[in-house]
């Protein structure tokens, strides 16, 4: 009994901690995410990504070349201005 009270603990402040990090990271990254996301499948191409609060960090490669082609720079495009219109 003790260690469900203990891990009950543990769940309300871990829930604490992320609303007091940044209140509106979820409508940030995950807005920006989303917006990103159709258009990579539109595309058929996606974004290796690491998401933490209100920060993302993208990586953009071609499997099939093993490096970047021209449908890299067109989603990176079109992720600059999704990032520069929030
Ligand atoms: C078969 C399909 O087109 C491939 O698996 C696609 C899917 N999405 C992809 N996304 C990215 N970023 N690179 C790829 O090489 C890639 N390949």
């Amino acid at each position: 009994m003790a260690a469900a009270i203990g891990a009950r603990g543990a769940a309300l402040c871990l829930l604490r901690a992320l609303r007091g990090r940044s209140p509106s990271f979820a409508a940030m990254a995950f807005g920006f995410m989303s917006r990103v996301a159709l258009q990579a499948e539109k595309m058929n191409h996606h974004p290796e990504w690491f998401n933490v609060y209100n920060k993302v960090q993208i990586t953009l490669t071609s499997h099939d070349c093993g490096g970047l082609t021209k449908r890299d720079v067109k989603l990176a495009n079109f992720i600059e201005k999704a990032a520069a219109s929030m």
